[in-house]
């Protein structure tokens, strides 16, 4: 898409809006014709020229009306600029935030979260810029054609050289082209650096401290804020650089009639009126000429704004920045039709067939997964470390989006899994929680309305009543990054409790215990199993306590399942889970564990 078909589809985005600001900013901008032919009226009346003898007091009233006239008019230019340019900021950004949540969500931004905010942010004000911007080279191009027919009228050459200007200007304007575009680019990739750095170094605060890195975050910030520096001077040199050009090309093109009228009027060739006149829309040609070259440095940033904002897209056509589609946010409304009428059944089985995921920088990822899940049963995926057990989670449930394969509820075919697995379908919980900044149990709700029981059993499925009483405002206690910090083992379990809370058929655990001591996992998992009534479970683990409550076993290697099959039957015929399995046992922790888990499998046989 080209800027000039952007800049049309903006626009037309709100036509009826559009036209109004442009309608209501013509008025303002030719009302001034008005008190320029009042005022040549009122020194030809002095010198006797004049036509319509109004007399002093008649003309002073006129000036004083259209003043007033023309403040009213702009008051309501304002309210009506507005309207368009917040409502085109609006969609845009609206726009770009349901592009980013449609995005699978590990796919959803391609830069820092300081980066993206420095495109919603700048980069819409450039482009709102540009658009508002074309209403007012409208409205003064009428003035201008008015104006200059009027003075035509008068005097032929000393209107050339009232116009003369715009020409350099333009000439300028175009010539300067490339490289203000090249100015305004650096400079904003600089900026969004350093916001990228701040937002980074705010998330990362204790990772800092703990490393000792602080001098040297603190360099590579400094370098940041060097570059943005050396951009921005460049860019605002350049803006202001043209604007003076446009600015004193104007006043140079003054000079030159204060010289050509006096030696007219000498000759009697031109009134007192004439030049009251020529110098009266002068300063409305000045802003004119300024104008024109704002709104095409403008329309040039706003081609860098386009192709940054495009950025965010990732791929997707451009068109999709100016939709005029309605927001949709709730679940229920951005399901695909076929997986509406498939999320009212219960679970019977899920399967996945040919499932494969590649990182595209690494190329690693999972291989060609198939893989069922009887409804209600327990599942465990388990493998050594990278060897694909979260990206099989993440792409089964479209957080990451499959390069291949087929996913079948009930053997029918989900369409979109980013939108299907969701509650009451399926209810996940990422191996690394986030906690908002929030009430505790906010953090749980997350909005979820009618709370009563479900909470309290959340809480308890989740082995959380302890910790509760222990801190000082219970549930209400406000926790993230503004709150009490909650241990890993605390947040592992807010984000179960936020999982049970929602009612679901499958459950996806992804390696929600590893931060929890063998007693506590235990007692999770059994409360678990006594209150899932049917709901089926996918966990990610390699800790007994999950291995040993499963109905099958997944072993993942290298991005592939290597083995499946129940605990008793990978002991005897999986090196891998063979090792997995020694490998949980050689922890001190466990060691109270074993037996119990022992005791479990054998209750299993
Ligand atoms: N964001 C990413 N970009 C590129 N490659 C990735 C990314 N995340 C994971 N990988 C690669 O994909 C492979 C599978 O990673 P994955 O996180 O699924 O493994 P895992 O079995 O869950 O590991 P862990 O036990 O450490 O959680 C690994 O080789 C990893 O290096």
């Amino acid at each position: 898409m080209t800027t000039l078909q952007f800049l049309l589809r903006l626009i037309t985005f709100r036509t009826g809006l559009y036209v109004t600001n442009a309608v209501a900013w013509t008025i303002i901008y030719l009302v001034p014709i008005a008190p320029g032919l009042i005022t040549k009226e009122f020194f030809d009346s002095l010198t006797g020229d004049d036509a319509l003898e109004l007399g002093t007091w008649g003309i002073i009233a006129l000036l004083i009306g259209a003043a007033f006239g023309r403040v009213m008019l702009i008051i309501m230019g304002f309210m009506t600029d507005v309207h368009f340019r917040y409502r085109m900021g609006m969609m845009l950004r609206r726009n770009l935030l349901q592009h980013v949540l449609k995005q699978p969500g590990a796919r959803a931004i391609p830069c820092s979260p300081g980066e993206a905010i420095s495109h919603f942010r700048d980069d819409v004000d450039q482009t709102e810029e540009a658009a508002s911007w074309s209403v007012d080279v409208f409205g003064l191009t009428c003035f201008a054609a008015v104006a200059s027919y009027i003075l035509i009228g008068i005097d032929a050459q000393m209107t050339l050289l009232v116009f003369l200007p715009l020409v350099v200007v333009v000439t300028v304007a175009q010539l300067a082209t490339s490289r203000l575009q090249k100015y305004r680019a650096a400079s904003r990739e600089a900026t969004s650096r350093v916001t990228g750095a701040i937002s980074e170094m705010f998330g990362n605060v204790q990772a800092i401290q703990v490393a000792g890195a602080e001098e040297r975050v603190i360099e590579r910030f400094r370098k940041f804020n060097d570059e943005r520096r050396k951009t921005m001077l460049k860019d605002k040199l350049m803006g202001e650089a043209l604007d003076s050009i446009f600015t004193n090309s104007v006043n140079l093109g003054i000079g030159i009639i204060l010289l050509l009228a006096g030696q007219k009027m000498q000759s009697g060739a031109f009134t007192v009126g004439d030049f009251s006149l020529f110098v009266y829309y002068l300063t409305f040609v000045t802003t004119f000429i300024t104008n024109v070259g704002k709104f095409i440095t403008n329309f040039k940033q706003m081609s860098v704004a386009l192709k940054r904002l495009i950025s965010l897209l990732q791929g997707a056509p451009a068109k999709v920045l100016t939709m005029k589609d309605a927001l949709l946010l709730r679940k229920g409304e951005m399901l695909k039709p076929a997986d509406a009428a498939a999320r009212q059944e219960r679970l019977d089985t899920l399967s996945v067939t040919g499932l494969t995921y590649r990182f595209p920088d690494t190329g690693r990822g999972i291989e060609d997964v198939h893989l069922q899940l009887k409804g209600g049963s327990f599942t465990v995926v388990t493998g050594t470390i990278g060897s694909g057990k979260t990206t099989l989670v993440r792409t089964l449930l479209g957080l990451l989006p499959k390069d291949e394969g087929t996913i079948q509820w009930n053997g029918k075919p989900v369409v979109d899994p980013s939108t299907f697995f969701t509650p009451p379908n399926s209810a996940y919980s990422a191996q690394i929680p986030r906690m908002y900044s929030d009430t505790l149990r906010n953090n749980i709700l997350l909005g979820q309305k009618g709370e009563g029981d479900s909470l309290k059993q959340a809480i308890h499925d989740a082995v959380m009543e302890y910790d509760i009483e222990h801190l000082h405002q219970g549930l209400e206690t406000m926790i993230g990054p503004r709150g009490v910090k909650l241990s890993g083992g605390q947040m592992q379990r807010t984000a179960a409790a936020r999982m049970l809370v929602r009612d679901a058929q499958l459950y996806v655990f992804d390696d929600l215990s590893s931060a929890l001591d063998v007693e506590t996992e235990q007692k999770l998992w059994e409360r678990l199993f006594e209150s899932r009534g049917g709901a089926t479970c996918l966990v990610v683990s390699h800790r007994k306590a999950a291995l040993a409550h499963a109905d099958h076993i997944i072993v993942m290697k290298d991005g592939r399942i290597e083995a499946e099959g129940t605990a008793e039957e990978l002991l005897r015929t999986s090196a891998t889970f063979q090792e997995l399995w020694s490998g949980d046992e050689r922890t001190a922790d466990d060691a109270a564990a074993v037996g119990d888990q022992a005791a479990v499998l054998q209750s299993k046989q």
